[in-house]
């Protein structure tokens, strides 16, 4: 089912003063999308994942959902579409003393499921997220990464057509990270739920997002498809999450001169950087060492940076450098590094 949000926004009033937490913001998720959602601390990210579901009520704007306008139902078909809309959190919200099967059984029962159909429901939703055999285990014994299978399990519960992910992840190593993730996106293929996954880290949307939507200071500065942000971002910050994710710095003992200076290209295609480092061996009069690779897989797409230094004739760097900018699937970056 697909999102709208129309001109929605948000404004804290404290003690005087006013926090505009969202601007006005337009934003169309798609039916079986992920949409990512990035964005320092403090950006607006849970603002605006809290007003697709109105925990909080926009100051102005209008939220719809499939065909219902949220923004204009009552207080009691509000609460009844509601649990057609899963959300889980950080620090997953689960009744530590209860056993997992309560935990579950509690949201079910909120929602007047059909009591004998409990059971089984339980059980399928257990089977689903990988943890049929702890049904009658505390939640407060459970890992971190169990515990947010039993919050996904419960989000999943009155089968939504949309899941709110608010930095579901953020609370764990990195292992478990992934394999909450490759649940997540198992479910997204399987079942088909629109998903807007929210986070600070750059690693869990390129896992996941078909999309991505980069907030700062209470708007969405840039949007696109995940690999087109990752391999051409416009916004300084979106530059700063992706350089966040390669890591490459020049070294400190390096002095760019005319005569010796440091590229950084990037790579659009999966394993063409061995030969093109040949081709520019061979055909270069110049001294070329590498300081540093990586190839990423964003959405499962390859996109490689590399960075080296050349040495030689500054005509010779030029033309290396024309070299490159006429190669396809090949580009020079200046933000890397
Ligand atoms: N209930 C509230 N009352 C007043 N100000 C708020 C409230 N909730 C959020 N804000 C303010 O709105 C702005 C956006 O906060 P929000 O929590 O949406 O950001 P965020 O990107 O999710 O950051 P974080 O990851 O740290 O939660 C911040 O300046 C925050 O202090």
């Amino acid at each position: 089912m697909s999102i709208q949000l129309d001109s929605v926004s948000k404004t804290y009033h404290l003690k005087g003063r006013t926090v505009e937490a969202l601007k006005p913001t337009s934003l169309t998720v798609e039916t079986g999308e992920i949409f990512g959602l990035i964005g320092y601390s403090g950006a607006g990210k849970s603002t605006l994942v809290r007003l697709i579901n109105l925990l909080e009520r926009p100051s102005e704007g209008t939220v719809t959902v499939g065909n219902d306008v949220l923004t204009e139902l009552s207080p009691k078909d509000l609460r009844i579409r509601r649990q057609k809309i899963g959300m889980i959190f950080q620090q997953f919200n689960l009744i530590e003393s209860k056993t997992v099967y309560e935990n579950i059984e509690f949201v079910l029962k909120a929602s007047k499921y059909n009591k004998k159909d409990v059971p089984a429901r339980i059980k399928e939703l257990l089977d689903l997220v990988g943890l049929n055999d702890k049904s009658n285990i505390s939640a407060g014994n459970l890992s971190g990464g169990q515990k947010q299978r039993i919050g996904i399990a419960r989000a999943l519960a009155n089968n939504p057509d949309i899941l709110l992910c608010d930095e579901a992840t953020s609370a764990l190593d990195p292992d478990t990270t992934k394999s909450i993730l490759n649940l997540l996106k198992s479910i997204n293929r399987s079942l088909g739920i629109t998903m807007v996954v929210i986070t600070h880290e750059m690693e869990v949307i390129k896992e996941i997002a078909d999309r991505v939507g980069v907030m700062s200071a209470g708007e969405i500065i840039e949007t696109g498809e995940t690999y087109s942000v990752f391999s051409h971002p416009k916004e300084e910050i979106t530059k700063d999450f992706v350089q966040e994710i390669y890591n490459f710095e020049v070294p400190a003992q390096i002095k760019e001169t005319p005569e010796n200076q440091v590229i950084t290209i990037q790579f659009l295609s999966e394993n063409a950087e061995e030969n093109y480092l040949n081709q520019l061996y061979r055909d270069f009069d110049l001294s070329i060492s590498i300081l540093n690779g990586r190839i990423e897989y964003i959405k499962e797409k390859p996109l490689g940076f590399l960075m080296f230094q050349v040495s030689g004739d500054t005509p010779e760097i030029d033309r290396l450098k024309s070299h490159i900018d006429n190669t396809h699937g090949i580009e020079r970056v200046g933000y890397i590094g």
